[in-house]
């Protein structure tokens, strides 16, 4: 186990940011911390990074109680900020050098560390270049760089691709998988769900400070009652036809509003076709249809009953 975080408890005055929050990752995993704004993931970090002091609970990483002066348990920690955190006097080479250099001291070890993480977020032709002068998707690349040269075991990122371009973003995405591969445990928060299903094998879902729900994607979504969503656009219906939609086989809810229906099916096959079938009986038109599988909003939805985006 490479962190341990039990029944932790983190009141800012009147607001609990934290309520008996667990979690565990093992070694290897990229861990994702799926939330909507204020759930409590930046909080949960900066607790577990001794950053923040707590009201109640424990948090062990490497196996030892992780406090302000566990320098040991430090040095194969990496950060990565939601807001980038860079040196605006110093070039793109000299930024990943002084983060580098707050871990490692032999200056020939150093320079090999610090080419490697540049070539790592491929910036090697901006070397020369002060932060102000790199677009948004360069400086989160800096910014991943500074957190990564020593060659962290552990690694926390929090919203690393936050108003970044997609051509940066993919670039991250891709690094975050070759960190991994090269043997770093990840914790990767972020409220984007579709980054968090491409990236991590194992997701734990906030709200209001508690962890809701965890597990790999496919667990998540196995545990929700729906399993497929059929959306018809341009339709006309009644209310007659919306009770007996309602009725058609593994059917559990049905939605109409501005002519599009959407409906809400459990386990089952043939449940689209059983609704055009319905259609046609009753001779309804309609415009295009689109069937769904659950996506890790609608885990969210069903365990919160509101919308993981705002
Ligand atoms: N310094 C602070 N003082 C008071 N309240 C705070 C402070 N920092 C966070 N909070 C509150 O604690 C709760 C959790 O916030 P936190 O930033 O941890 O959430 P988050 O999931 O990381 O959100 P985001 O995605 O917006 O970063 C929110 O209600 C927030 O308003």
């Amino acid at each position: 186990m490479i962190i341990e975080v039990r029944n932790l408890v983190k009141r800012y005055k009147d607001v609990i940011a934290l309520d008996h929050f667990n979690m565990q990752v093992e070694e290897g995993e990229i861990l994702g911390l799926l939330g909507p704004n204020g759930s409590g993931k930046t909080t949960a970090i900066n607790c577990m990074l001794s950053l923040l002091s707590f009201d109640k609970g424990e948090i062990k990483i490497f196996d030892k109680e992780m406090t302000p002066d566990a320098y040991d348990s430090k040095k194969d920690i990496g950060i990565i900020p939601q807001n980038v955190a860079v040196f605006h006097e110093l070039n793109v080479q000299d930024n990943v050098d002084y983060f580098c250099g707050l871990y490692i001291r032999d200056k020939a070890k150093r320079k090999k560390l610090v080419d490697e993480a540049i070539a790592f977020v491929a910036l090697d032709e901006y070397r020369k270049f002060k932060p102000g002068k790199l677009s948004g998707g360069l400086l989160r690349r800096l910014n991943i760089a500074c957190g990564i040269a020593h060659k962290p075991k552990l690694i926390f990122m929090d919203e690393p691709t936050v108003a970044v371009d997609p051509q940066s973003r993919n670039a991250i995405l891709e690094g975050i998988r070759r960190l991994n591969n090269e043997g770093a445990t990840i914790v990767y928060t972020s409220h984007y769900m579709e980054e968090v299903e491409e990236l991590c094998n194992r997701i734990i879902i906030m709200d209001k400070g508690k962890m809701i729900a965890s597990g790999s994607k496919e667990e998540l979504k196995a545990n929700i009652m729906l399993k497929e969503k059929v959306e018809v656009e341009q339709v006309t219906i009644s209310l007659r036809q919306i009770e007996e939609i309602k009725g058609i086989a593994n059917v559990y809810d049905v939605s109409y509003h501005s002519h599009t229906l959407q409906v809400k099916f459990m386990e089952g096959k043939r449940n689209m076709l059983n609704l055009m079938d319905y259609f046609a009986q009753e001779d309804i038109s309609y415009g295009k249809v689109y069937s769904q599988t659950p996506t890790l909003n609608d885990v969210f939805l069903e365990i919160t009953g509101k919308q993981l985006r705002d």
